[in-house]
């Protein structure tokens, strides 16, 4: 098989992997957000951060939480930064591991319990950067809401229902930067 579906392949595992230890972790059952998901579409963006001479003038990484229910990340070198207490943080980069970003729709089926974490992705100061992102997305006919099981105790739905498909469009449209969850 060539190489790439093989990634493709071990990434898809790993996201059920994941999403089901999550599902586990909340004490509902393993395969509760996977059904709802239906069949994972792994997409994967590769991104070249070169070294600049210092004094270079680059552009704003625009802050934003991923659209999707998971997102798989390995680079070479530091470079994610996510927002914590209000400040942002540089992820450690792990040398044949993987960065978890837990997305929007995981956060919207567990009605908030996890939170899709805001980032920014950069250079590093000093060293080129490769990243690799696996973007691990519901089908597009996927009907996402948060979950019965989540509301109980008189818990209210935070997010409104979406089709992923549609949430996705209009994520595109308004851009990363604009999207609050609850809206997109
Ligand atoms: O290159 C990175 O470090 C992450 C990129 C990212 O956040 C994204 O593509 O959504
Ligand atoms: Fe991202």
């Amino acid at each position: 098989m060539p190489t790439v579906l093989e990634f493709v392949q071990a990434a898809k595992g790993l996201h059920e992997k994941l999403v089901r230890m999550m599902a586990e972790g909340l004490g509902l059952e393993s395969e509760a957000f996977l059904r709802r998901l239906l069949t994972p579409e792994i997409r994967i963006r590769g991104k070249f951060y070169p070294l600049l001479p210092e004094g270079t003038e680059v552009g704003p990484n625009l802050p934003h939480s991923d659209p999707f229910a998971t997102t798989l990340l390995c680079d070479t070198a530091s470079g994610l930064e996510v927002i914590s207490a209000d400040t942002w943080v540089q992820v450690q980069s792990v040398p044949n591991g993987f960065i978890v970003n837990v997305g929007n729709q995981i956060e919207i089926l567990s009605n908030g319990k996890f939170k899709s974490i805001r980032h920014r992705a950069g250079r590093n100061e000093n060293k080129e950067r490769l990243s690799l992102a696996c973007f691990c997305s519901p089908e597009n006919d996927a009907v996402i809401a948060p979950l019965e099981e989540m509301l109980v105790n008189g818990q209210q739905p935070k997010y409104r229902t979406v089709r992923y498909a549609d949430y996705f469009k209009s994520f595109v449209t308004k851009g990363v930067n604009e999207c609050k969850i609850s809206e997109e």
